[in-house]
């Protein structure tokens, strides 16, 4: 019977086609994809459903053993203090070795909740902890207690004399070392640990003052996982038990303990020394100690790292009609799903089921389902709705935005027909297809057809670790990081639960989803249709954690429409607004969801990043000359230079953009190498992360032009495009300008005098690629000897084939410049804007910029030197020092 119905409704989809007159490529692409995906559906439909049976239903069974302080509106402290204005919000972990399990434990908690770290491993030099009068972080942290008890002498008082200077306190873990029970009394400390213990029933004091997420008041009965932990015991009135457990076996006479009370995590007041901490006596895979960790992030900062109490949830159901029959909604289910959305109201504040759909599928499910679906519809208005696309295509399959606007007008026309609210301006894409990487069709169609202002993906930057996953602004519509909850489309029994019911326990009671709610402020949660027939494996699942949050933490929960969300989470992070874009040819899934038209390999290889006045645009004349070397091709407005990595204009112009900047003759064509220039990526704060993000592995080109030479020749830049300032105002004039100056004076000094502290911006670009992705060039050697430098070049990317540059270039002697020969009595030159013809700088103005970029030089130096470049160190840097000296 399935297996005749499921025939007709693949018949029906079929000949589904009077909106399909029109017969293009793309909607020959679309039917071939539903095809697929129909014929996915109908072998669901003829494989036997007997196992999706009723049996025992699970029930959330969890009750909080205190009463939540009701309404949610209770606020415990959140610690801060006026020491918190003297420290950044930076936390300094000192761990045991770069891949230790806990060091990285720590690590990834402080992303999830996005807290600056830096790391550094134990026995390693100290890192400057003050810049000015300010402290550079506002908890320590150490993956290993002993690592700060032993520290040496000198590094020990340099990091106490830091903690009480600025009322910073330190966090730091004691584990087991032995596989073998013994107590050892702390060199230093009235404090004796005993490691390798068992415990059970643990549970916090609730007298402790750092609580603040954290509910005290609840027990984890019997005993806890491992044999490991280690617990305290200690002498002075300093020390605070921060839990309690019992021992879960007698150590006899090895272990003296008095009575049978132990503490596994305790708080220092500093009494003794001055210095607050929290020590833990097992690490943060116990998951109640990520959450007394939180606090004690909190209360050691001075609330500096304190998160909030909100908790936004919004659950979006997606698909509530795409699914196979016999895996669909039931009547019940709909009683039910409206029965649990009044529940979960007492636990999230106005809490809306999110629904959305794909009107194609409706009334596509067996009898008993196309009830359900009706009762849906009947119901829509206690729910909030959102469209897919009609037929649940992927929006990259789409080739403009045309195709994808007449789908989405059906699906909109469906929810007219049927009196379904769709009022949120929010949309999900179907597969996370079109929304990152981005698919610019759907963003127009989104926009015209639904006025699409908000929408989630889990695919930012990347689907895994979850962790990482932002939100961005693009083209007008918020992109908001979606979570996932543990349930996929095959999850419909507890029973055959991957990992069974104790996983999916784990993970709700103190694991993955409870951990989700902690460390985001906001939590869209996706799950599916299928998830709430069946075992209704949804409802269980957040009605447990809910409960669970409310047992253990203060947290409020609760649901805001879309809109507010989005303006919630970027007013929290605004620093996210800006997208970033990754190559989604280096991301499975990414590719998976980009459309089939685009290529690969239209992203340079090689970028010549600047600075300005160096000798770029001879560099690009020269590399353009070269058979198999191609650069972008030249833009209105701004001609060669794309500025993509520089200018928020251009980098919002999207990777289709930038990418379409680079041709290839055919889309097979593998012999060219694409390079780019844009002389101000040197010194702009966002480019090397944005180029590293887009193309990690490509190769820089940076030339150092003796730095008075490249200021002089910016302000006569200046005066050639009637800068005011450069008119107005002699070199000196310029380079001397102070506080006290015109704005016009400041600004032009700083584009003459910026770019040129070389070493402070080389700095930053070695924070994200290698010394070998770096070609430095001597601009002086560009002006006397570019066959030389082009020979440099082209050894560093290791292009075919090998061009001597000596037949190509030739000195013009009216130009006083190199040029392309043309014939034996011909050159090309390069334009009367480079190589230009000014008075020699005064001398005035030459000693003042010796002294300025003394220091600077030096530090390029000695930098240089680290780097062990092949290139030795420009010649004018050489004279400069020999000098100095
Ligand atoms: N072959 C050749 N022809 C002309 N000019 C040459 C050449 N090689 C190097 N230079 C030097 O390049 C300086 C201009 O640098 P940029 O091209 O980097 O300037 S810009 O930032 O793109 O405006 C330019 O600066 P000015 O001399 O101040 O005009 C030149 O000194």
């Amino acid at each position: 019977m399935y297996s005749r119905r499921c025939f007709v409704w693949l018949k029906n989809s079929l000949l589904w086609k009077s909106n399909f007159r029109k017969c293009s490529l793309t909607k020959i692409l679309i039917a071939l994809f539903s095809l697929s995906s129909l014929s996915f559906l109908a072998y669901q439909c003829l494989i036997d459903h007997s196992h999706v049976k009723r049996h025992e239903i699970p029930v959330s069974t969890i009750e909080c053993r205190l009463n939540p302080v009701s309404g949610g509106m209770f606020s415990p402290s959140d610690h801060s203090s006026s020491s918190n204005h003297r420290i950044d919000n930076k936390v300094l972990v000192i761990v045991e070795t770069q891949y230790s399990y806990l060091g990285q434990d720590i690590i990834h908690l402080l992303e999830a909740i996005r807290v600056k770290y830096k790391v550094e491993p134990n026995g390693k030099t100290l890192p400057y902890l003050t810049h000015g009068n300010k402290g550079k972080y506002s908890a320590i942290i150490f993956e290993n207690f002993d690592a700060y008890v032993n520290m040496d002498a000198w590094n020990r008082e340099l990091l106490d004399k830091y903690c009480r200077d600025f009322n910073v306190g330190i966090i730091s873990f004691v584990a087991s070392r032995d596989n073998i029970a013994y107590s050892k009394r702390m060199k230093d400390f009235p404090l004796t640990i005993y490691q390798y213990m068992a415990i059970e029933d643990y549970e916090l004091n609730p007298m402790s003052n750092i609580w603040r997420i954290t509910r005290p008041g609840e027990i984890i009965r019997g005993p806890l996982k491992d044999d490991e932990w280690v617990i305290f015991q200690f002498e002075h009135a300093t020390y605070k038990p921060l839990s309690y457990a019992k021992l879960s076996r007698n150590y006899g006479r090895y272990i003296d303990l008095s009575g049978n009370t132990v503490f596994p995590a305790i708080q220092d007041l500093g009494l003794l020394d001055g210095i607050q901490k929290v020590i833990f006596g097992n690490g943060l895979r116990f998951w109640l100690h990520c959450l007394v960790f939180l606090d004690s992030l909190s209360y050691l900062s001075h609330g500096k790292l304190s998160l909030p109490l909100d908790r936004y949830v919004l659950i979006d159901i997606d698909d509530v009609f795409v699914g196979a029959a016999g895996k669909r909604m039931k009547v019940s289910d709909v009683h039910a799903l409206l029965a649990a959305q009044n529940r979960l109201r007492s636990h999230i504040k106005g809490f809306y089921f999110n629904l959305g759909f794909s009107g194609k599928y409706y009334q596509k499910g067996t009898p008993e389902e196309n009830l359900g679906d009706r009762l849906l519809v009947a119901n829509s208005d206690k729910f909030w709705w959102f469209g897919h696309t009609w037929m649940h295509t992927q929006a990259h399959f789409h080739e403009n935005a045309s195709s994808l606007e007449e789908d989405m007008s059906l699906n909109k026309e469906f929810a007219q027909k049927y009196n379904i609210p769709v009022v949120n301006n929010y949309a999900v894409a179907p597969h996370h297809s079109g929304v990152y990487p981005v698919h610019e069709p759907l963003y127009e169609a989104w926009h015209k057809v639904w006025n699409i202002t908000v929408s989630s993906t889990e695919e930012y930057l990347h689907l895994r670790p979850a962790r990482r996953r932002r939100g961005f602004f693009y083209r007008g519509i918020k992109v908001l990081p979606r979570q996932t909850c543990g349930l996929y489309t095959h999850n419909l029994l507890i029973d055959k639960y991957p990992g069974g019911r104790e996983k999916l326990d784990a993970s709700i009671r103190g694991g993955e989803l409870f951990q989700t709610f902690l460390y985001n402020k906001v939590n869209i949660f996706m799950t599916h249709m299928c998830n709430y027939g069946s075992d209704r494996l949804a409802l269980y699942t957040f009605e447990s954690a809910v409960k669970f949050l409310q047992c253990w933490t203060n947290l409020h929960l609760q649901t805001i429409p879309p809109q507010d969300l989005a303006q919630v989470y970027f007013s929290s992070y605004p620093d996210e607004l800006n997208p970033i874009w990754v190559n989604p040819c280096r991301d499975k899934r990414h590719l998976a969801i980009w459309s089939p038209r685009k290529v690969c390999n239209t992203l340079p290889h090689l970028i010549v990043i600047g600075p300005q006045k160096t000798g770029t645009t001879a560099i690009y004349t020269f590399l353009n000359m070269h058979p198999s070397i191609r650069s972008n091709v030249k833009q209105p407005v701004i001609f060669e230079e794309l500025h993509f990595f520089s200018s928020d204009q251009y980098y919002n112009k999207g990777l289709d953009w930038y990418m379409n900047a680079f041709k290839l003759d055919n889309p097979n064509q593998t012999d060219i190498v694409f390079f780019e220039k844009t002389a101000a990526y040197f010194d702009n704060p966002m480019a090397p992360m944005r180029i590293a993000s887009l193309i990690p592995d490509v190769k820089l080109v940076l030339i150092l032009l003796d730095p008075i030479k490249r200021a002089y020749s910016w302000y006569q830049h200046a005066r050639a495009h009637q800068n005011p300032a450069s008119l107005n105002y002699t070199f000196y004039e310029i380079i001397t300008a102070g506080e006290g100056s015109h704005k016009i004076q400041r600004d032009l000094r700083n584009r003459c005098l910026n770019p040129s502290l070389y070493a402070q911006h080389l700095e930053r670009w070695l924070d994200y690629f290698h010394p070998s992705q770096l070609l430095i060039l001597d601009g002086q050697e560009i002006k006397e000897n570019p066959p030389l430098v082009m020979s440099k070049i082209q050894k560093f990317i290791e292009v075919k084939p090998y061009i001597d540059f000596r037949k190509l270039l030739r000195y013009d002697a009216k130009k006083k410049f190199y040029c392309q020969v043309l014939s034996t009595d011909n050159t090309k030159c390069l334009g009367p804007g480079k190589g230009r013809v000014y008075p020699p700088m005064e001398e005035s103005a030459y000693r003042f910029l010796k002294m300025f970029f003394r220091r600077h030089n030096v530090a390029l130096s000695k930098l240089l030197m680290k780097l062990n470049q092949a290139t030795p160190v420009p010649a004018w840097l050489k004279e400069d020092l020999q000098e100095t000296l």
